[in-house]
């Protein structure tokens, strides 16, 4: 400790000075990064100004050079936000994400890529897909698997016929809450609104506290929040934004079963990303229907010591695609034994399409 005597008023002087010190760097850092815009120009015309790859490393060094008293994640936050500004300078991105306004698909895009991109809501999957496809949006952010009620079907069934590609993933921690219009009373909830897969995360917290009320499946948490606004014996389950958004009351917070129901999000896009260090594939593989089918799927990465992260089956779309697995793992698939072991299976295989090989998620 030093033993300059503590007042407000030097305290004050002394923020003063720092946060003129931090507008002058931020400044400068907003400078260089118009600069390594012009530079990328430079090199070729269609430059691709989001990297991936690089954002992953500034946030991963943020947190290793932090020491306190912010914690890691708050401090990684905060240059999130001064990356996003940076990259909007460069050239503003535009991505496209489950809607409508207010669902935690919305929160997942702008924890991943920042407030300063332009966040557009669609109202499906498949929407999301094609508005990346068709370059309309540089970006697209789609729900995958939520650790409580498991895959999201409809996004790994999305993949098998596009040749859309994963630049990223991001987890998010889902927090439910009871949410009514603020002329409605607890005792008079006879209705509940929320996303079938959200009934699923608060099950035994309803059969607890709600056991008469109607359920009521709707297309999304902020699609709930919405109808409750006009609805005076009906609730809805959604998350903050969505509480937000409509300007509701909380009757109840945090009403998942599980602390820790979290989902997470894949990033989608055009472009293949560069290896960052600690990485992700994504592969879907479509195998025999014959018997040790998986043994030999898996067998090549065991041999390879590669670490799985997920598998998943889905039944077949078409008469080629018998078995269809959908496998997560750490590695990118430049690094030479992933390379090796992606080429085994593919001879075993009817088809292996690489989905992406992305960083893994930092915040
Ligand atoms: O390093 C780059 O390529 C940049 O464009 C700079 C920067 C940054 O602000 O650090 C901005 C956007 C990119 O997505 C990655 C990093």
């Amino acid at each position: 400790m030093s033993d300059t005597p503590i007042n407000l008023e030097a305290l004050r002087q002394r923020i003063d000075q720092l946060d003129g010190d931090i507008v002058r760097l931020i400044s400068e850092r907003a400078s260089c990064a118009q600069q390594v815009a012009h530079v990328k120009l430079a090199e070729d015309e269609n430059a691709i100004f989001y990297r991936p790859e690089r954002e992953a490393q500034v946030l991963r060094r943020i947190m290793a050079l932090n020491e306190g008293p912010l914690d890691a994640e708050e401090m990684a936050r905060l240059f999130r936000e001064i990356m996003s500004a940076c990259l909007a300078l460069e050239k503003p991105i535009k991505v496209a994400y489950l809607g409508p306004e207010g669902t935690f698909t919305q929160q997942a895009a702008l924890k991943h890529f920042g407030d300063s991109a332009v966040s557009l809501p669609m109202a499906a999957i498949d929407e999301v897909f094609r508005e990346v496809e068709a370059g309309a949006v540089n970006y697209g952010v789609v729900p995958v698997e939520n650790s409580t009620e498991g895959v999201v079907n409809h996004t790994l069934d999305t993949f098998i016929d596009s040749s859309i590609r994963i630049c990223g993933e991001v987890v998010l921690r889902i927090h439910h809450h009871l949410l009514v219009s603020e002329n409605t009373r607890r005792d008079k909830i006879t209705r509940i609104y929320s996303h079938p897969q959200s009934f699923g995360q608060c099950r035994k917290w309803l059969d607890a506290h709600f056991p008469h009320a109607e359920r009521v499946p709707v297309s999304s948490n902020a699609e709930a929040a919405k109808l409750v606004k006009t609805e005076w014996h009906s609730a809805a389950i959604a998350g903050d934004m969505a509480a937000k958004l409509y300007g509701l009351a909380h009757i109840a917070e945090k009403i998942e079963d599980r602390p820790d129901n979290s989902t997470r999000f894949l990033i989608i896009g055009s472009d293949d990303v560069p290896m960052c260090g600690e990485d992700k594939t994504s592969v879907v593989v479509a195998m025999r229907n014959q018997p040790g089918t998986l043994h030999d799927l898996l067998e090549p990465f065991h041999r390879h010591g590669i670490d799985l992260t997920r598998i998943e089956t889905r039944p077949s779309r078409t008469g080629v695609w018998n078995y269809v697995f959908f496998i997560d793992f750490k590695g990118h698939r430049d690094e030479p034994g992933v390379a090796a072991m992606l080429e085994e299976v593919s001879q075993q295989a009817l088809e292996l399409r690489v989905l992406g090989s992305y960083p893994q998620g930092v915040l």
